[in-house]
């Protein structure tokens, strides 16, 4: 995947529009992910790496709100089995578009179904794998819960739900702590102080972000007996549900 720079919050603006998946947004994405989220890399690896372990033959793999298809690819690369089938949802019509493009570029014998829609209205079963890589945060906090539990009751026994998220922490000093180190990986990764500020203000009503233990709570309250967090790097951490 090569794409452009992420300039989108460059320039100033006297009105900042709330932040949208749009064509502008998805052109950009790849590396707005990349230079905005620590450890992305490593959990778009990791995915395909739990994703050798996890899917069974004649299952269904989910992935739910797959962009530009950096997980999907990564999953795919990685099984072994057949008669499995990926199906990446996504409500932008313009990262739809652009996964499509991606994902005909690598040859596999895994059918990739590409569906534009919002994951709150799919139905998933018969699942082996379900990820959730930096979608659920954008969800309105209370339809969380019920998208947790139609994901519980769709995986397969011993199936994996691998949920990534920006975290939230309580204790005032530590979030601020937390939060200056992801701004100082923002800078590091060339953004301005004037982008940072512009895209944070973007983000506010748009993307809720939960604690460790509201997503631990809420996990548990879907179904999963099996929960933890297996990566985290300043506030982005990626945890793991096992049915
Ligand atoms: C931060 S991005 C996810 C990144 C991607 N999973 C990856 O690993 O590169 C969030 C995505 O979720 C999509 N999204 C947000 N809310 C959605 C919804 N209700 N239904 C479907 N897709 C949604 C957005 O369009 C966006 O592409
Ligand atoms: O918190 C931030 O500053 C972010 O940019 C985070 C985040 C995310 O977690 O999804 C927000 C929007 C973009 O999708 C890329 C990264």
């Amino acid at each position: 995947m090569i794409y452009d720079e992420d300039k989108i919050y460059a320039t100033p603006s006297n009105r900042i529009e709330e932040f949208r998946f749009d064509n502008k947004v998805a052109g950009v994405f790849d590396d707005m992910i990349r230079r905005s989220v620590p450890g992305y890399s490593q959990i778009i690896s990791t995915i395909g790496d739990i994703a050798a372990k996890y899917i069974t033959s004649n299952s269904n793999i989910y992935d739910l709100g797959c962009s530009l298809g950096a997980a999907t690819i990564s999953i795919r690369r990685n099984i072994t089995n057949s008669g499995c089938k990926i199906i990446s949802v996504d409500n932008s019509p313009s990262m739809i578009e652009r996964c499509n493009e991606n994902i005909s570029a690598y040859k596999s014998q895994t059918d990739v179904e590409l569906i534009c829609a919002d994951i709150c209205d799919i139905e998933i079963a018969n699942a082996s794998m379900v990820v959730l890589n930096f979608t659920l945060q954008f969800l309105a906090p209370e339809q969380r819960l019920a998208l947790l539990k139609k994901i519980f009751n769709g995986l397969n026994s011993g199936g994996v739900l691998v949920l990534s998220e920006k975290l939230y922490f309580e204790d005032e000093v530590i979030q601020e702590f937390i939060d200056n180190e992801h701004l100082d990986f923002k800078r590091a990764n060339g953004y301005s102080e004037l982008e940072i500020s512009q895209k944070r203000t973007a983000l506010e009503n748009v993307m809720r972000t939960d604690t460790l233990d509201t997503h631990r709570k809420r996990v548990q309250d879907a179904g999963f007996q099996h929960f933890n967090i297996w990566f985290q790097c300043f506030n982005f951490a990626s945890m793991v549900a096992i049915k």
